[in-house]
This record gives C-alpha cells, structure tokens and sequence, in this order.
C-alpha cells in the first residue's frame, strides 16, 4: 500500500486490507484479471486488487492492470520439489507459485481470488471476520479431475457424506477439503517461510498447491457458505446445494466454462444457467463505465476534498505514472 494511504490507513486505525489474485504467463488469463476488478469495482468493494505477477506476464499485460486500477505485484515463481506427480492439469505446477501471496505484509488481511472467479455482490463483509483462522469454501470431488482419488472410486463426496459412507476399513472420512480459489488468510513472514520450508519436504500431489493448503491450514481451516465460491461443478453435481440467486462469488473452474474462452462445446457447458452466467461476465468485462479512467464511485464523491486528492494522489503512486519522491 502506497505510503501515503498507510498514513490515512494508520490514522484512521484501519486495518489494511486488499483482494490479491495471482498472473502467470502471456495468455488470457489476462482478461480473468481485469473482469474481476471490474467486478469488484461493480460491487463498491472497498478495497484494491492486488495482482502477484510472474516474470513471464508481458509488459503489456502489466500496462492493462495498471491502467485498470490494479496493485501490481512482483513475484519469483515457487516450485515444488522434483517430482514424478501426474497433476490433475499440468499446468497447476505453476500455482504452488500462489504461496508467494503470504509475503505482502503490508496487508493485516487478504481475500485470495482466482483470475476465473467474479464477484457478483459485495463480500467486503467477510473480512470482519475473527482472525487467526483460514477461510474458504468446500470443493466437490465428483468432476473426472478427481478421477484417480479415492473419493471419486467409491463415489464418496463431502458435499453429500450421507450418499456414500465412508468405508471404515479406510479409516476416518477425509477432513473436510477447500476450494483454493477463494480463500481468506492473513499475509505473516514466519507463516510464508513455514510454507516454504514444508513444500519442500511435501510430496506434490493431484491438485498441487491445493492439496498442500488443504493439509498445512486443516487445523484452523473455517468453511464458509458455497455462496462465496460457487464452483460451477456444483450446479449439476449437487444441484440441491446450490440457490443460484443467493451466489455472491462464481468460479468458472470446470472444463470449458473460463468465459474469455468459451465455446460450448464441453460438457455442461450448454446448460442454460452456465449460458447465463458466462454471459453475466461478459456483460462486466465489457462494461466501459466499469474502466477505472471511467469510474468515480458515488461515495468518493462526497469525500472532503482533501481525502480525494490524497486518495487520488496516493492511487496515481500506486499506479507508478508518478514517482513519490524518495522512489528509486
Ligand atoms: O495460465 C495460467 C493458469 C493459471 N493462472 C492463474 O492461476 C489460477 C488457478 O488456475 P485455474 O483457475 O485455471 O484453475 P482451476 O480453478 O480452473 O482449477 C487462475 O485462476 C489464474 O489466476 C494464470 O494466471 N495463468
Ligand atoms: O492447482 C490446483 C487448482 O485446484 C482447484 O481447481 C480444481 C478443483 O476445484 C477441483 O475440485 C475441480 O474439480 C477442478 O475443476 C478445478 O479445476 C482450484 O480452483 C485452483 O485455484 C487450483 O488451486
Ligand atoms: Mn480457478
């Protein structure tokens, strides 16, 4: 946070908070990015959007954040240790990166989000949640990603323990099991480093670094509502659990559903309600009141003067157009 917001922060004894997602490549995902911030901006969230990049994400696309309001942030790639694991999709080697997140202490609290996740209503809320905790949304086992899993073989899902038991000859049922694409965590040194040091003596597993986050935080792991990360899976595979009227997060994490990709062509993905919320996001991504060039939120505009030239001031730091003067 640029210093001069830490000093409205600090002096307002505000706790500085922030939604982080994370960037990796020269792809599309680029445009996840900037959907998300808009939605963001949409719901009058009150706090930025912080973006940990990868080395390998084009000035150009760090240009397209930047002129959209976004933090950017800087991050070295984190690599498991070498391995002969089959990930679920190969390339979720590369989300063991996330784990540099823990290093912005700048933030007392973050929200972590997907690029491929909107935000349809304002969860500022949740972070007035007691801290100390591990927030996230439970995830389902039943998509074929989850094929080699003992879950998947017997049929076993947490979203339903009644349908299937679990066998006792297994021992006890699996502890319940997050979602990694939304979760809420408190950026500390001694916990990044305590990460660090265990991935490295963690055999890498199906879903990578979800499975590793699922084991290191089971002990202060909190679920919360689906309605905070509704991953699409959930629509056709537990359709009792889910009231799409009420889901505030969406996560277009199944096979064909990201909406900057879209076809149809996969499966579920001709389902009227997937239609409807593809649609849904591109109606945000292409909403120019939406751009941050364009935007003044009706609040700001009843800031006293000097609180909007020190916020407006302070984001123009931030952008990096212009140089505090002690910056390198
Ligand atoms: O080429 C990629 C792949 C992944 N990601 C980031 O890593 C997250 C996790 O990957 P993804 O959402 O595709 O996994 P899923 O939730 O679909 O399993 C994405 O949302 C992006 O934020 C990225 O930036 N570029
Ligand atoms: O690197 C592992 C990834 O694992 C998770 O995605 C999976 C998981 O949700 C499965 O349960 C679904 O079946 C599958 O479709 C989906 O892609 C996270 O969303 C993502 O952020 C990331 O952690
Ligand atoms: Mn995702």
């Amino acid at each position: 946070m640029s210093p001069i917001l830490n000093t409205v922060a600090e002096s307002m004894e505000v706790s500085k908070r922030a939604y982080v997602t994370f960037l990796a490549g020269n792809g599309d995902y680029v445009k996840g990015v900037v959907g998300l911030v808009k939605g963001l901006r949409k719901v009058g969230s009150a706090y930025p959007l912080v973006v940990a990049i990868l080395p390998d994400v084009p000035q150009e696309h760090r240009q397209i954040l930047l002129s959209q309001g976004c933090i950017v942030r800087k991050i070295e790639p984190v690599h498991p240790p070498p391995n002969q694991t089959q990930f679920a999709l190969a390339y979720y080697i590369i989300n063991y990166s996330k784990l540099r997140i823990w290093e912005f202490v700048e933030y007392d609290k973050m929200l972590y989000l997907d690029g491929d996740i909107q935000v349809f209503d304002n969860i500022d809320h949740l972070f007035d949640s007691p801290n100390g905790y591990f927030y996230a949304v439970m995830d389902c086992f039943c998509e074929k990603t989850w094929s080699n899993s003992t879950q998947y073989k017997i049929g076993y899902c947490q979203q339903c323990p009644e349908k299937v038991n679990w066998p006792v000859e297994l021992g006890s049922p699996p502890p319940l099991y997050f979602n990694a694409g939304m979760f809420m965590f408190e950026p500390n040194l001694f916990t990044y480093f305590d990460l660090l040091e265990n991935l490295k003596i963690t055999t890498p597993t199906s879903f990578a670094e979800q499975d590793f986050l699922n084991g290191f935080f089971r002990n202060v792991y909190k679920p919360i509502p689906p309605v905070y990360n509704l991953v699409l899976a959930m629509l056709w595979r537990h359709p009792g659990n889910v009231n799409l009227d009420k889901v505030k997060v969406v996560h277009y994490c199944a096979a064909g559903a990201k909406p900057w990709r879209y076809t149809g062509e996969e499966d579920n993905m001709q389902r009227e309600d997937i239609k409807i919320l593809v649609k849904k996001w591109w109606e945000i991504y292409e909403d120019e009141s939406l751009d941050y060039k364009n935007f003044m939120p009706a609040q700001l505009g009843n800031l006293e003067p000097l609180m909007m030239s020190t916020l407006s001031s302070s984001r123009v730091l931030e952008q990096g157009r212009l140089k505090a003067p002690s910056a390198a």
